[in-house]
């Protein structure tokens, strides 16, 4: 009999987007997004994974050498320099098409990686937290998502967390 205890592809995939989040730098907020090609449903096609990324500095901007925290002077600030998550996901997939692919991201999409969303043809978002629902950046994000018809979907689980254990014989 087959094993009973798989992870479903939901959780897999917003798996990967939570081990995408561990490699950010950023000290309070970190963030992962994975993309994935588009429906399945006939299951003549795999799903497969197009492109993932973390909120982080662009190339060659040196974890170091710039801010990391929240308040102060704008460029005091990490916010001029991040790339979002979901950001990061679209461009790693260096032009390759997302035309009818899905985003899976922990934290909802604010509106400017909302924009990108919808232009490099993304379907449907499925995320975890919508912590920053009340914001007017979010507020956007989902007037937008819905006039160009993104499905928004969060993600229901039972699952709690998913260890990886390195510790292989
Ligand atoms: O959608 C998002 N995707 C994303 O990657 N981020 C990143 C930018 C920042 O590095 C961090 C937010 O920081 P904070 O929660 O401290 O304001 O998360 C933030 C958002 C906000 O919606
Ligand atoms: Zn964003």
């Amino acid at each position: 009999m087959k094993r009973q205890d798989y992870i479903s592809w939901d959780d897999y995939f917003m798996g990967i987007a939570l081990l995408a989040a561990r490699r950010s730098k950023d000290p309070s907020t970190q963030v992962g997004a994975c993309i994935v090609s588009g429906d399945n449903s006939d299951h003549t096609r795999p799903n497969t994974i197009l492109s993932v990324g973390y909120n982080g500095l662009p190339i060659g901007c040196e974890d170091d050498q710039f801010p990391w925290g929240r308040e102060g002077d704008f460029l005091d600030t990490k916010y001029p320099f991040v790339v979002h998550a979901e950001l990061n996901a679209i461009l790693n997939a260096q032009g390759k098409s997302l035309v009818g692919s899905k985003l899976y991201v922990a934290l909802f999409p604010c509106n400017e990686c909302c924009k990108a969303i919808i232009q490099s043809g993304i379907r449907e978002v499925i995320y975890l937290s919508d912590k920053y629902a009340q914001t007017d950046a979010v507020r956007a994000s989902k007037k937008m998502f819905e006039a160009a018809g993104v499905k928004l979907t969060r993600l229901e689980t039972a699952t709690e967390s998913i260890e990886l254990n390195f510790d292989v014989e």
